[in-house]
């Protein structure tokens, strides 16, 4: 899931009202309809109690799942988390989040303190210099920095503040990282293909670099896979908006002490100084708020992202600045009892599969990329609509007529689902939606060459 765009839901000028709300959205970092093969991701507590990664439905199972979300519950609320409304459940083999209670449209229904979350932020210095080099910290990308933040974490044990979240983690998500060759042939989408190679070529890289850095030891890659995959499937991105108020008032109160012996050496009446100081802070919050929003951090928030997607809700995780805190709310109401769902952004089946996945039926953010070449020719700009339009249209029934199966074939097959294995399964939805996505453009295109002709 990638923290989004602009600022701030209070106006900045309202900044002398500290405690107004001024928020900065957030979004899902780069979406229960589907079947993924994760569907059951037991937590990695669940897991490692029956000594075993598979999804199981044994009672013995259950109770472990049990235990481990009423550790997580308890440790939510010890953490200062605020979700009264929201537990976690099971809607069929998948884990989400139901409504306790109704849901009003805008109302915040989860607050988080930011130190019950995992924080990258810009330009930090590595938390964990004994874990790893901070020197690969400081050059490692930011879902990178995060998974070894996760693995640090986890090291420590109920040493951690988060304990209680890395404890409810899934033990494995299966994303097409792990995905074979042959596996991944059976997409039938290139550019997926493509991109998925390039992730698992990047991520061994990273592995190893982070091998050599390790400082507390050995890493398996299966660790750094668990960790990389919580963190694209979870995160949240934002625009950075500076260290918080708390850190500030600290660094006031070292200013003020530091302030006082200035006046005292200078003979400066001690307002004068404490004037400039203020106005230096002010100055660091604005520059913070008015600035810095190009500059990203990101965010792990429990509870938020217990929550699943779907592409027809709208939802909002923004971070109050003055309460240091980040705080959820949808456009949607629930009904107690209901799924509750929210939005990891505008995101295409490519990216749902890849990193979180599974795929969404009917996703209005889904795309087909593909060369559009027919009989070797290339695609001239100077082509009219029309021509272009036609062009397209036999493009893409070239495309749809060039794979191993076609769309009746794969909805055949998924009729029998539970005889495929859970790779086969994911795979052959991708593809499907995919297919879908092309028919409808050639039908839609079709549609209008039939309106234009019928005018001309
Ligand atoms: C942020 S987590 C949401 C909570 C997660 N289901 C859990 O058990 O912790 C994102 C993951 O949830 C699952 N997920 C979210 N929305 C889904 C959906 N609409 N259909 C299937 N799986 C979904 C995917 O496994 C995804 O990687």
């Amino acid at each position: 899931m990638a923290l989004a765009g602009v600022c701030s839901a209070a106006p900045l000028c309202a900044l002398p009202q500290s405690h107004s709300r001024t928020r900065v959205p957030c979004s899902l970092a780069p979406s229960s309809r589907s079947s993924a093969p994760h569907r059951r991701r037991r937590s990695a507590a669940a897991a490692a109690a029956s000594g075993s990664n598979a999804g199981g439905g044994s009672s013995s199972t259950a109770a472990r799942e049990a235990a481990v979300t009423k550790d997580y519950i308890k440790w939510a609320g010890e953490a200062g988390i605020v979700s009264p409304k929201v537990t976690q459940a099971y809607f069929g083999e998948l884990r989400g989040a139901k409504a306790l209670d109704a849901i009003a449209p805008d109302e915040i229904f989860v607050t988080v303190p930011r130190g019950a979350a995992v924080v990258v932020a810009p330009n930090e210095r590595c938390p964990c210099p004994d874990f790893v080099d901070p020197a690969f910290y400081k050059e490692a990308p930011w879902f990178v920095k995060m998974a070894l933040l996760l693995l640090w974490e986890r090291s420590r044990g109920r040493a951690s503040p988060v304990w209680g979240y890395i404890e409810q983690l899934p033990s494995s998500i299966d994303t097409p990282v792990r995905w074979s060759e042959a596996e991944l042939e059976e997409l039938q989408y290139a550019p997926a293909i493509k991109e998925i190679r390039q992730q698992q070529a990047a991520w061994r890289q990273q592995y190893d670099k982070f091998c050599a850095a390790a400082k507390q030891g050995k890493h398996s890659y299966e660790d750094f896979l668990w960790a990389l995959e919580n963190v694209r499937s979870r995160a949240f991105s934002g625009p950075y908006t500076g260290s918080s108020v708390g850190e500030k008032a600290r660094t006031l109160g070292l200013l003020l002490a530091a302030g006082g012996a200035y006046a005292a050496w200078q003979q400066l009446p001690l307002e004068q100084a404490l004037n400039g100081l203020i106005s230096v802070l002010v100055f660091n919050i604005i520059y913070d708020l008015l600035l810095s929003k190009k500059l990203k951090w990101y965010a792990l928030c429990p509870v938020v992202d217990a929550i699943n997607h779907s592409s027809l809700v709208e939802s909002n995780v923004e971070y109050e600045y003055f309460r240091d805190q980040f705080v959820l709310s949808t456009k949607s109401a629930y009904r107690a009892g209901e799924q509750v769902f929210i939005s990891y952004g505008a995101q295409s089946n490519g990216s749902l599969l890849q990193y979180y996945a599974f795929t969404e039926p009917n996703n209005p953010n889904d795309v087909y990329a593909f060369d559009a070449a027919v009989g070797g020719q290339k695609l001239q700009a100077s082509l009219q609509d029309e021509q272009l339009r036609t062009v397209l249209v036999q493009a893409a029934e070239a495309e749809l007529a060039s794979k191993p199966t076609s769309a009746a074939d794969d909805e055949r097959l998924l009729q029998t689902a539970h005889l495929m294995s859970p790779r086969q399964r994911a795979a052959a939805e991708f593809r499907l939606e995919k297919k879908r996505v092309l028919e409808r453009a050639i039908c839609r295109s079709r549609k209008r060459l039939g309106k234009q002709a019928a005018a001309a």
